[in-house]
């Protein structure tokens, strides 16, 4: 017989902390939503979800945490399991892993959140057969996962391909950019605060022939190609608020010129399905955390989640 499972498993967002419990098959068991606000507060209630997660079901299988960053994923280092230097107020250095150690007693994994979202879009949304894909969410700041032979790729620590440098985009020149290191990054351009502080609106009032967003399909595409260089991919995936419908078919146009007819294999892009949107629905990165839980626990991923449920019916299953 197969022995039962208990996965534990959270998204933690800058806005929100999505906290669930899962059996071996994927189906929720308890979930919440608990608001970042301070550290303390957030990680006191997500701890407290756990405990009373522990007393119903048992003690966790593994548990795993998909987190906004940037963090500490060296194993070896000091800081390791921390958040370091975000601009998130108050979250500067906060211990995750550490916090987490007190009230559960099983391993614990960590990774980014668009690390995990890229592995709940492979089982659930646009990255189904794939192995190797990007996964870019474009809103309050620019994250990009890496999934590559199958599995989320971190090196010394995670990757931050959000604050690469890119040319100007034409007309593009006098804005200096919002990101607090590096001023005109891809994220101090193109992020949806970047936007607002450029045009002195939100993106989501600007008009579809507004000239922002050529602009931003220019930046957009300009990482895609960084991408397409780098890892080339099967697939890069893009969502976040700003990534409106109008959006896909600008930044395909805009990356087939960057790549300038370079070489057959790049030639032969089909770049409706290359540049796609997420399918996974808005839980992708939770998902994503109990898929790493139930790595962390059986060393292999859960592929058979996906042949055995769909996003949608997941959430039906829960009792909050
Ligand atoms: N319809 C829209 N069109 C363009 N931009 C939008 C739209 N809706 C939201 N945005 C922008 O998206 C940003 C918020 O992004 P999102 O909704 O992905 O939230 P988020 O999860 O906080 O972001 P992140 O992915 O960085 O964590 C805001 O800057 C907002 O102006
Ligand atoms: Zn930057």
């Amino acid at each position: 017989m197969t022995e039962p499972l208990l996965l534990g498993g959270i998204e933690a967002g800058g806005t929100k902390f999505l906290c669930a419990i899962a059996d071996r098959d994927g189906a929720l068991l308890m979930q919440t939503r608990i608001p970042t606000t301070t550290p303390a507060e957030t990680l006191g209630a997500a701890s407290a979800f756990f405990s009373d997660a522990a007393e119903k079901h048992g003690a966790l299988s593994a548990f795993s945490i998909g987190s906004f960053g940037p963090l500490s994923l060296n194993t070896v280092a000091a800081d390791y399991g921390c958040i370091t230097s975000t601009p998130k107020a108050g979250w500067q250095n906060v211990d995750l892993l550490t916090h987490f150690r007190r009230t559960i007693s099983g391993p614990i994994a960590l990774d980014t959140d668009v690390n995990c979202a890229a592995v709940g879009e492979r089982l659930f949304g646009s990255g189904q057969g794939l192995d190797t894909f990007c996964y870019v969410t474009v809103g309050t700041g620019i994250g990009v996962g890496l999934l590559i032979n199958g599995a989320p790729h971190g090196g010394a620590n995670h990757p931050e391909a959000g604050h690469i440098k890119l040319p100007r985009a034409p007309g593009d020149d006098r804005f200096a950019g919002i990101c607090p290191y590096h001023g005109d990054c891809l994220e101090g351009l193109a992020c949806g605060p970047a936007m607002q502080a450029r045009w002195g609106v939100p993106a989501e009032t600007l008009s579809s022939d507004h000239p922002a967003w050529a602009i931003e399909a220019d930046y957009l595409a300009g990482l895609c190609a960084t991408l397409t260089y780098t890892v080339r991919p099967d697939r890069i995936i893009i969502g976040g608020g700003v990534m409106q419908p109008q959006m896909y078919g600008r930044v395909r146009r805009a990356l087939t010129e960057k790549l300038a007819g370079y070489d057959a294999s790049m030639r032969a892009i089909d770049m409706d399905d290359y540049v796609a949107a997420p399918t996974a629905g808005s839980s992708a990165g939770l998902t994503g955390a109990l898929a790493l839980a139930y790595r962390t626990a059986t060393r292999q991923w859960p592929m058979h989640w996906a042949i055995t449920d769909t996003n949608s019916s997941r959430a039906e299953t829960v009792n909050a």
